[in-house]
């Protein structure tokens, strides 16, 4: 079931906590896990969303189960107390390391969005920056960067949010979108969700449809996709890791 492509093989400290797998949407199949000594686990969530999405399952996957996830899933590492004491902080850059972990997921956010008529992939600083300009390309989009204040150097609009460790604004460029496009918004992560909800409204503002919002990870206890409105949200892994 585990790849043989580990954080292993790659000379790269194992993760600090293991992920048990765990299929959603059906009877909960437990996938074998690599280490016994989990106090977190990572559940697979192939699926949209708690609002009704326009876009629905590539073909074949209409059961929510897709047989790249578990490999994505475990090649998550999870460092507790970063970047602060409480905090389980999920770490995609032993994803990336996986070029097959990153590539399946850059493909399956393709199959979901190709061919969707979605002129705008927005992605956040910094994670998104990673997942969105792939996804962009591939599916024949404009990449949008949402950034950091002072970042931008033109005219910018703006909006503050918080976090789940503290508070930032975030910026896009005047004249990046236009009203009446349909956009997907792409981050690595949801936890509170005041990152992507800043990113619908600034977007929203100017007049953009919010076809979706697509994450790698979603921390569910956190309740982050109640702060989305109408914005369906598409992940492919669940952490109780909060
Ligand atoms: O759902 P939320 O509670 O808003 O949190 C999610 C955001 O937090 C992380 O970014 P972070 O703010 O750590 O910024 P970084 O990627 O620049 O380090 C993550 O990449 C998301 O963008
Ligand atoms: N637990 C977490 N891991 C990684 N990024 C985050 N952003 C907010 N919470 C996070």
């Amino acid at each position: 079931m585990q790849s043989i492509v580990s954080s292993h093989h790659l000379c790269l400290p194992p993760p600090v906590l293991n992920h048990s797998l765990i299929c959603h949407r059906v009877p909960s199949i437990r996938l074998p896990s690599h280490r016994s000594t989990s106090t977190t686990s990572l559940r697979l969530f192939n699926c949209a969303a708690s609002r009704e999405s326009e876009i629905m399952a590539p073909a074949g996957k209409e059961d929510g189960q897709d047989p790249r996830i578990p490999k994505i899933a475990s090649s998550i590492r999870v460092i507790p107390d970063f970047p602060k004491p409480g905090i389980m902080f999920q770490d995609i850059t032993t994803l990336l390391l996986d070029t097959e972990a990153f590539r399946d997921t850059i493909d399956i956010f393709v199959e979901r969005y190709k061919g969707k008529d979605i002129s705008v992939v927005a992605g956040v600083e910094a994670r998104g920056f990673i997942f969105g300009p792939p996804i962009a390309l591939a599916i024949g989009a404009k990449f949008v960067p949402m950034r950091k204040p002072k970042k931008l150097p033109g005219e910018v609009i703006s909006v503050e949010y918080s976090l789940e460790y503290g508070t930032d604004t975030m910026e896009m460029h005047v004249g990046a979108v236009e009203p009446g496009e349909r956009a997907i918004v792409i981050d690595d992560l949801i936890a509170t969700g005041g990152t992507l909800a800043a990113a619908i409204r600034l977007l929203e503002r100017v007049g953009v449809e919010i076809v979706e919002c697509a994450c790698v990870i979603e921390l569910p206890e956190l309740k982050g996709r109640e702060k989305l409105g109408e914005a369906p949200l598409f992940i492919l892994v669940t952490s109780d890791a909060a």
